[in-house]
């Protein structure tokens, strides 16, 4: 055998690929070609915990399995510490009855009875890193000149390793960063404010229904068309939840490959399928204690649905690659834009898992049908905006601009009205540099276009009949500016005399408070 050959063919294997088990694996098929290895293990030795650490274990399938941590047994700690401290280059081992009891025991916990064991430290800069332990079945399997030839391949498994323990290190910190960017995130929007604009006007019943339900542990349904604030109503409701100083986390359901559905919502364990290089928590484990916001939810595939429901029902979850269950106290808000009544008849949701889901429906309406807090809503995002932009004069949002917004038909609704702010103020500032006041001219923005708006559309939810009559006495109130009687009066434009509009107000609720 050719010495060059076999250090330049093993450590092609070696640092062949950056997932450190497949590199193991191809290594292992190569090097016992030439010297005994039925098994190849990495680890490494905490002193101060005095536990082992599986990094790579390659093994026959009935050969002892091994947990990623392992307790040293007691005795044999000050031989394993000294061993691990004491910069040796190898060892063999070739009958464990000729070590201690204590070894044996040790011995016992990795391999079969009748084993020889070649060991080999991973140094690296003169610091050890790691061991090394190829493993034969039966006795006197090594001698001094396999340990040779293992000894020349001692940078290359140090440097393998090495990369391998970094790119773990990332994968944390990376996951730890992330989880910190929300937290900030979500601090940051407590500072700055966000607020719920229309509580007391079109979402006036939704703010009911938030309320009634939040103390509760009941899963709620967020429903409605997108950009209408069911991230905002998630959030309001975990605040005012009794779960308020836990996590809220969020899972865009739609944003997820489907390969990678149960690694996030459930976690994966280190080495559960290659490139999961660290144990992983899931989304599930994330929220325990606090709230699972399931956004988007009607995008789940089937199978995931699946899984999905088995875990609401059980309220365990188990990681992927995993046999432990773990149990995981979490309220369970879900949204989406879909009908999903319809999805479940059409066979696109799972009808047990809509049951599930649907506890409490929250039916958020959409900004056409609650035009009367388009005023409020401008004039709060022109705020929220212009101190994102550091904009500080005074911003004149001239007549006509108004109705104009209350004639659009608002497909993307809040977001829609909170994106065209943004384009208003650019193009405003634009125009007018070295002004003291900026006008915010809506209507010259080309992609505004007022669009009929169609009552009679079937994704138009069917209101009661006292809630339609009350909405419309709202806006016949705003439009008045809460003047009830005389010929510019709400009475008036409905056709009604004064006192049954006041009447009907008492009936329905509706204060004099909710002139604009
Ligand atoms: N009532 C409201 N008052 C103030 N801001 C609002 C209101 N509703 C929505 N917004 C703002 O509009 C934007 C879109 O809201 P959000 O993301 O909650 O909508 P969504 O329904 O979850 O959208 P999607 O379905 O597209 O995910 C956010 O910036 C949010 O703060």
């Amino acid at each position: 055998m050719n010495k060059n050959v076999f250090f330049r063919e093993a450590t092609l294997r070696i640092c062949g690929r950056l997932d450190l088990q497949r590199a193991m694996e191809n290594t292992l098929a190569y090097i016992q070609k030439i010297i005994p290895a039925d098994a190849l293990h990495i680890g490494l030795f905490d002193p101060a915990t005095s536990m082992g650490r599986t990094i790579v274990r390659i093994c026959p399938d009935h050969w002892p399995k091994v947990a990623a941590n392992v307790p040293i047994p007691e005795a044999a700690v000050p031989r394993v510490t000294e061993e691990w401290r004491s910069d040796f280059s190898f060892g063999i081992l070739n009958d464990a009855r000729e070590e201690e009891p204590c070894i044996q025991e040790l011995i016992g916990l990795f391999w079969p009875e009748d084993v020889s064991v070649l060991r080999t430290s991973l140094i690296m800069e003169s610091r050890m890193i790691g061991m090394l332990l190829l493993a034969a079945a039966g006795c006197n399997r090594y001698d001094e000149s396999h340990a040779e030839l293992m000894g020349m391949l001692n940078e290359p498994f140090s440097i393998a390793l090495t990369n391998a323990l970094q790119y773990e290190e990332i994968v944390r910190l990376k996951e730890m960063l992330e989880e910190d960017n929300r937290y900030l995130h979500k601090e940051l929007r407590h500072i700055s404010g966000d607020r719920i604009i229309g509580s007391d006007f079109g979402l006036r019943e939704v703010m009911q229904m938030v309320r009634q339900v939040a103390p509760l542990e009941s899963p709620v349904l967020l429903l409605g068309e997108t950009g209408t604030g069911k991230e905002l109503l998630a959030n309001a409701l975990h605040a005012a939840s009794p779960r308020h100083s836990g996590p809220f986390v969020k899972v865009n359901c739609g944003g997820l490959p489907e390969g990678l559905i149960d690694s996030e919502l459930f976690g994966h364990e280190k080495g559960a399928f290659t490139g999961a290089v660290a144990l992983k928590k899931g989304r599930f484990e994330r929220a325990d204690g606090g709230t699972l916001f399931l956004d988007e939810v009607a995008e789940l595939p089937l199978g995931a649905q699946v899984r999905l429901l088995r875990v609401l029902q059980s309220r365990e979850i188990e990681r992927v690659g995993g046999t432990e269950t773990i149990p995981v106290n979490v309220r369970i808000i879900s949204a989406t834009h879909r009908n999903l009544e319809q999805m479940v008849k059409e066979g696109g949701f799972r009808e047990d898992l809509w049951f599930r889901l649907n506890v409490f429906p929250i039916m958020i309406p959409p900004l056409r049908q609650r035009n009367q807090d388009i005023p409020a809503l401008l004039e709060y995002l022109v705020a929220r905006k212009c101190k994102e932009m550091k904009i500080t004069r005074k911003v004149h949002i001239p007549e006509g601009t108004m109705e104009f917004l209350r004639q659009h038909s608002w497909p993307g609704n809040i977001r829609e009205l909170q994106n065209l702010v943004e384009r208003g103020l650019i193009q405003s500032q634009a125009r007018a540099s070295g002004t003291a006041v900026l006008v915010l001219d809506m209507p010259r923005i080309p992609s505004l276009r007022p669009v009929m708006k169609n009552p009679d559309s079937s994704d138009e939810p069917i209101l009661s009949f006292d809630d339609a009559a009350g909405r419309h006495i709202r806006r016949a109130l705003e439009k008045t500016h809460g003047k009830i009687m005389g010929e510019d009066g709400a009475a008036a434009l409905l056709g009604l005399h004064p006192s049954t509009l006041r009447g009907k107000m008492r009936k329905l609720g509706i204060s004099k408070k909710e002139k604009s």
